[in-house]
């Protein structure tokens, strides 16, 4: 039996590629609006209409095969068959842009000249529409001289006919007309081309015109882009509250059942105070978490994400970087891995380098649980002004003490070891497009799913272990279970350590599992507390936010948060950058350089609040 033949999907970064993928296949990777969203090959199963299965490959968006950047190296080698241990694709399917068809026809021609299979699906005709061109597929395949089929992605149209012509794909030689041209005659032939395959044209663009006009101008951009951080931060406390409560009341009822139904045992205080009180004091973040993405995603397919990158070109050039590190430090958000993945898309070295150095400043998803309980506990739930919370604020005031800190280390960073200027910002802006609802709630329930497996597995695993660590060797009578305990012991060490910054032994405790995961902090307080209760009824019903609130000092809990801001505290990341960085020597030196500036904020952070008499 021959191997089943391979289908790659190629073209301009943004061109709908991953949309094409996820239709073809049913896969479902990440798309969003704008270009370098796609940094890795993928590959899927499709069967074409005549019955045979292939291997389709989605690849990173390019520009061209001769690549500046790690991102479109990948695409490059896939399509030479350079890759190590993968045959060359059989068929290249080009994927175009119909609406910035001009543009894309400059790749698509020195695809073209590689004389392979091609077919080319002429993407997101219904934006062309939008914007009043309508184009002659049949007169494009004319110049082109292979088939042209219209397609729209993300209503799965043209889908059929795609596989058809895929499936009929033929060989075929590239004349020398297309073989010999350098890249200034290639834009010169796209030039003509997309004008040829024009038939008809009544510019209608003028509203988003102006829209940009308010939300790219240097002194309006920036008022809505932090408008529209404030609404979202604001969002994340009020709207999440009645369904964490829901979800606080189910744990607490099934932490009640579980205690009446089993007769005393170990297992039902591994069950209660490990799993029930330590895994549920994470799970109950999972509102805030989704409304916090369901901006992010909101503001990824309308195509603001890429203009809020430009507004902020100018500040991340101040500090050395392009506005290339922005959409990479942006996926940071949700977590850094994903983050430092995405900076293969950046061309220069060094520039990669120091964002791959910050990316783990900005706040990722797992702090959420670690700043939520704390300011729940501690920050009054009050109006400033206005519907304007002070939990919301100071929510957002860590976000910033993040990106603040991150633009401070880029600083240093481009002046000493990762030497260089910036360089200037070659993003495209894409088309503005209402957010699809379906592709949302996909998105959404990705998001949820993947911070519901990390509490069944990670977190779960790790709090199992923390409370049989908290519960062995048993105390004596009159002495407190965790004092008596192998993870007291261990945290009465690191308690010496962190207690010039006012960490007790308690959070001395929690920082150490929550090197696996930084939500486990949250859980391992949990379960210490629970575990510390012992038989107290009161106690044990007692919810985190209060347990916390009755232990810790108000500087204690600042210092805790000013902590998190920094500390690298998740091994994945450390493991992706000695990967991203081919060795332990730059992951080594960010885990270094983070600790030491948590210790200095969290020690500043208590010492400046104990003599303010907080
Ligand atoms: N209206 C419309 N939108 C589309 C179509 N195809 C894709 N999109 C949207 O265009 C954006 C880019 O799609 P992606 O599939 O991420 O593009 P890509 O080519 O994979 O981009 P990179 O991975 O960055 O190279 C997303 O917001 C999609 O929802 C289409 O046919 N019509
Ligand atoms: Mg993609």
């Amino acid at each position: 039996m021959s191997r089943q033949r391979k289908i790659a999907l190629v073209g301009n970064p943004n061109a709908g590629k991953s949309a094409l993928f996820n239709a073809l296949t049913g896969a479902r990777q990440k798309i969003a609006n704008y270009p370098g969203v796609t940094v890795e090959r993928k590959s899927g199963r499709f069967v074409l209409p005549t019955g045979e299965p292939v291997e389709m490959t989605d690849l990173p968006g390019a520009y061209g095969l001769d690549f500046t950047s790690p991102d479109e190296e990948v695409t490059a080698k896939v399509i030479a068959g350079m890759f190590p241990g993968e045959a060359a694709p059989d068929v290249l399917v080009v994927v175009l842009d119909a609406s910035n068809l001009e543009q894309h026809l400059v790749f698509a021609q020195e695809l073209l000249a590689l004389g392979k299979p091609t077919v080319v699906a002429l993407n997101m005709v219904d934006l062309a529409e939008r914007d009043g061109l309508v184009l002659d597929a049949a007169v494009l395949a004319e110049e082109l001289g292979v088939p042209v089929i219209p397609t729209v992605a993300v209503r799965r149209r043209g889908l059929a006919e795609l596989g058809e012509a895929i499936a009929s794909a033929g060989e075929r030689h590239a004349g020398p007309a297309l073989t010999d041209l350098g890249a200034t005659e290639r834009r010169v032939a796209a030039h003509a081309m997309a004008s040829a395959a024009v038939l008809s044209e009544s510019k209608s663009h003028r509203l988003h015109a102006s829209l940009d006009k308010v939300l790219l101008n240097p002194w309006a951009g920036p008022l809505v882009l932090l408008a529209v951080l404030f609404v979202v931060f604001q969002a994340v406390f009020a709207w999440a509250a009645p369904f964490q409560d829901g979800i606080e009341t189910g744990v607490g009822a099934l932490h009640d059942a579980v205690q009446g139904a089993l007769p005393e045992s170990l297992l039902r205080d591994l069950l209660t105070e490990g799993v029930i009180s330590g895994v549920g004091s994470v799970i109950v973040f999972l509102p805030q978490i989704i409304i916090l993405f369901a901006f992010i995603l909101a503001m990824e397919a309308s195509g603001y994400m890429a203009r809020a990158a430009f507004l902020m070109d100018r500040m991340m050039a101040s500090v050395g970087l392009s506005g290339r590190s922005f959409i990479p430090l942006l996926s940071s958000f949700a977590c850094a891995i994903p983050g430092i993945m995405a900076t293969r898309s950046i061309t220069d070295p060094k520039d990669r380098l120091t964002t791959i150095l910050i990316a783990p400043l900005m706040t990722c998803s797992a702090r959420l649980p670690v700043y939520a309980v704390i300011i729940a506990a501690f920050i009054p739930n009050t109006n400033v002004w206005a519907g304007i919370g002070l939990q919301g604020l100071v929510l957002l005031a860590l976000y910033i003490a993040g990106v603040v800190g991150a633009m401070g280390v880029a600083l240093l960073l481009r002046r000493t070891v990762a030497k260089g200027g910036a360089s200037g910002f070659i993003m495209e802006m894409p088309k503005y497009q209402m957010p699809r609802l379906k592709d949302m709630a996909i998105g959404l329930w990705q998001r949820a799913w993947i911070f519901l497996r990390r509490a069944g597995t990670v977190i779960f695993t790790v709090t199992v272990v923390l409370w049989i660590m908290l519960s062995f060797p048993k105390a004596g009578p009159g002495e407190n279970q965790v004092d008596a305990s192998i993870a007291g012991k261990v945290a009465n060490g690191l308690a010496v350590i962190v207690a010039p910054i006012g960490f007790d032994r308690d959070m001395a405790l929690a920082l150490i599992p929550a090197m696996a995961a930084r939500e486990v902090a949250v859980s391992s307080l949990a379960t210490t507390y629970a575990v510390a209760a012992g038989d107290d009824e009161e106690e044990q019903a007692a919810e985190l936010g209060d347990q916390i609130k009755a232990r810790w000092t108000l500087p204690m809990a600042l210092a805790f948060l000013a902590w998190f801001v920094f500390a690298p505290q998740c091994m994945s990341t450390i493991a992706v950058v000695r990967r991203e960085t081919n060795g332990w020597k730059w992951a080594s030196f960010m885990l270094l350089y983070l600790f030491g500036l948590a210790y200095l904020a969290a020690g500043a952070t208590y010492w400046i609040a104990v003599a303010a008499g907080l």
